[in-house]
Formats: C-alpha cells, sequence, structure tokens
C-alpha cells in the first residue's frame, strides 16, 4: 500500500527500462528532492495490448519481475504497478485522475512526455492533463519532443535489435545488460557427455522476448558469486533437437544448479547456432567459443 505522502509522479510502461526511461527517472527524483516531496513511478501491467487486442504473441523486454528489479533500484522511492484490466481500460479520463493519480498516488506534480495519451479510448492528452491538474491542484512537466528525439532510443529499437542479434546495440541502448530470469531445469542430459555441462534455463512468461538464436558471453550471480559462462540459444540441430533451448555452460563451476532460480546478464553474440557434421565438430566448436569468452571477459575485467 502506497503512504499518503504528496508525491512527484511520471507514468509508462518503462519495458526494458532503457537509457530514455532512466533519464526521466531520474529527472523525477530531483524533482522530488527539490520538492521536498516523494517519487513515484506508475506503470501498468499486464501490457495494453496484451488486454486489448488479446495480442498473444506479444514479446517484451522485461518480464514484470524484471521491470520491478530495475525500476526500483534507480532509486525512486515507490513503484506503483496498477492491473491493466478492461475494466480499467475503460475509466474515463477524468475518473482515472482522480482515482489513481489524486486519491492513490497524491500526485502534486506529474511529469510526462509530450504525446502520453490517456483514459478511455486514450482520448486525453497532455492538454487534457493540464486542465486537470488546475483543478485538482497538481503541476505537470511536460517532456518535450526535443528531449525525447535527443536520447533516440525506444523500446520498439531494442526489441529490433535483440530479434536480428545486434545485442551491443539493445544494451547501448538499454543502458545496461540484457537479462534472462529463469529456473534451471532438466536437459536431454548430453552436455556432461560433451565436455561441458549446461544448464537449462526455463522461462515462465511467456510474453518475455528471446534473442536471435546464437551463442553468447554471459554473466550471472550463483550462491553470492559473478560467473561467467557461454549460452546457446536454439535447437541444437547437431543432436537432432526438436524444442528451443536456452541453456549456458559456466566457467569454472562444478556445482548442480537443478532448480535454481537465475539472472542470467547478456554480454557478447559470438556466433550463429549451426548445424555440425557430428558431435566431434560441435565439442570442437564449443573449444571455441570458450576461448573467444575467455578472452572477451578479461578483457571486460
Ligand atoms: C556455447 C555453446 C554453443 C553451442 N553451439 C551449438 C551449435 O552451434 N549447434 C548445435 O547443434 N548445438 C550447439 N550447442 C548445444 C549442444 O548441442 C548442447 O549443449 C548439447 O546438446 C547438450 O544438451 P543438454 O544440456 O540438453 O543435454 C551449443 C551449446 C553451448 C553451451
Ligand atoms: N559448469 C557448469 N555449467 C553448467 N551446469 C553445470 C556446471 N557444472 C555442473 N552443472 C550441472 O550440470 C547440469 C547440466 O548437465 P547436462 O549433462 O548438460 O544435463 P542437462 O541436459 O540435464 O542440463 C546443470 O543443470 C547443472 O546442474
Amino acid at each position: 500500500m502506497i503512504d499518503k505522502k504528496p508525491k512527484v509522479v511520471t507514468i509508462g510502461t518503462f519495458d526494458g527500462v532503457h537509457i530514455g526511461h532512466r533519464k526521466i527517472i531520474k529527472r523525477l527524483v530531483e524533482s522530488a528532492q527539490n520538492l521536498g516531496l516523494e517519487s513515484a513511478v506508475l506503470t501498468f501491467f499486464p501490457h495494453p495490448r496484451m488486454v486489448l487486442q488479446k495480442e498473444l504473441g506479444i514479446q517484451l523486454i522485461n518480464t514484470i519481475e524484471e521491470r520491478k528489479e530495475i525500476i526500483l533500484s534507480t532509486g525512486v522511492d515507490h513503484l506503483c504497478v496498477h492491473p491493466f484490466t478492461k475494466e480499467f481500460s475503460r475509466l474515463t479520463a477524468q475518473e482515472y485522475i482522480e482515482q489513481i493519480l489524486v486519491k492513490k498516488l497524491q500526485a502534486k506534480k506529474v511529469i510526462i512526455g509530450y504525446d502520453h495519451r490517456f483514459g478511455r479510448n486514450r482520448n486525453a492528452d497532455i492538454n487534457d492533463l493540464k486542465a486537470y491538474g488546475k483543478q485538482y491542484g497538481f503541476e505537470v512537466e511536460e517532456i518535450s519532443k526535443q528531449d525525447v528525439d535527443q536520447v533516440a532510443v525506444s523500446s520498439t529499437k531494442i526489441r529490433v535489435a535483440l530479434e536480428e542479434g545486434d545485442l551491443e546495440k539493445a544494451n547501448t541502448y538499454l543502458g545496461s545488460q540484457f537479462l534472462l530470469t529463469g529456473t534451471i531445469v532438466k536437459g536431454k542430459g548430453l552436455g556432461k557427455g560433451l565436455g561441458f555441462p549446461t544448464a537449462n534455463l526455463k522461462i515462465e512468461e511467456n510474453y518475455k522476448l528471446i534473442p536471435k538464436n546464437g551463442v553468447y558471453v554471459v554473466k550471472s550471480f550463483i550462491d553470492n558469486e559473478e560467473v561467467f559462462g557461454m549460452m546457446n540459444i536454439g535447437y541444437n540441430p547437431t543432436v537432432g533437437g526438436s524444442t528451443k533451448t536456452i541453456e549456458t555452460h559456466f566457467f569454472n563451476l562444478n556445482k548442480d544448479l537443478y532448480g535454481k532460480k537465475l539472472s542470467i546478464k547478456m554480454l557478447k553474440r559470438v556466433r550463429d547456432e549451426k548445424k555440425f557434421e557430428g558431435v566431434e565438430q560441435l565439442i570442437d566448436a564449443m573449444k571455441k567459443d570458450q576461448q573467444f569468452s575467455l578472452n572477451y571477459i578479461r578483457q571486460i575485467k
């Protein structure tokens, strides 16, 4: 439950929590400090497109848990994840302002993008928000088109970059490393025999975007220790795999990982997944991947 103290609020989906989002959140926190108020981010889940258009194939950069964790790590005082339901979408602009911004969040100031729209059918805009501000006693600070364009980043551009395997671009736009969170489950049990045991990551959220198939250098924390590894995303065509797997061989680690929940950060793309002539060639390729990954890790450490 959010307290009754007056707040500066910003509103958005914030998928990815990229450098543009971070800039807005920084402005929010600074503004709250200057005014002696608390800061709050208002976000919604599920994504409106999951609810209104029943889009089943929708892919998001972050699961809601990841989004929460990243937003809370930016230094905001409060994060409000409001359920986006059909019913909620039918609130008029005025009902939404009154119920959520005024009563629930005690907004004294709202920092918002120039193109923000809200209320039933998204029919209210920033000028309406300013008018409601006069009525309900909050100030509106507009983030101009120029400010938005200057950052030149969008969640859509990041999604496309990840789907194309351009991890470098995605991570630059995110201002952090793209991550995958899930639980380690049993695979086909072939990895140990190849000399490379691989921890198979199962992700529950079907809306989570998985980057292009291929091999990546990754990093995680296992039992509070930083561990690096190499991940393969794909169908394991060499051994006749039929389902998509996300599997990681961690370097210098010998631990039973089954059942563990891991967040794995993706650092660098190495290559495409390939169908090799046989297992020998696959092992040779994995040895080369390991060499490449260890070199890369040495450089960034
Ligand atoms: C770094 C790395 C690269 C891989 N590259 C390929 C590849 O190019 N082609 C392929 O068929 N399988 C590739 N694999 C997947 C192996 O086929 C897989 O690890 C093996 O089948 C073990 O699967 P299991 O953990 O389900 O037992 C790769 C695995 C890793 C860890
Ligand atoms: N260095 C390591 N990297 C990844 N997994 C490891 C490592 N050392 C031990 N393991 C364990 O071995 C399991 C992987 O073995 P593997 O033969 O590939 O079987 P599976 O196909 O069931 O994943 C992992 O899930 C983990 O529990």
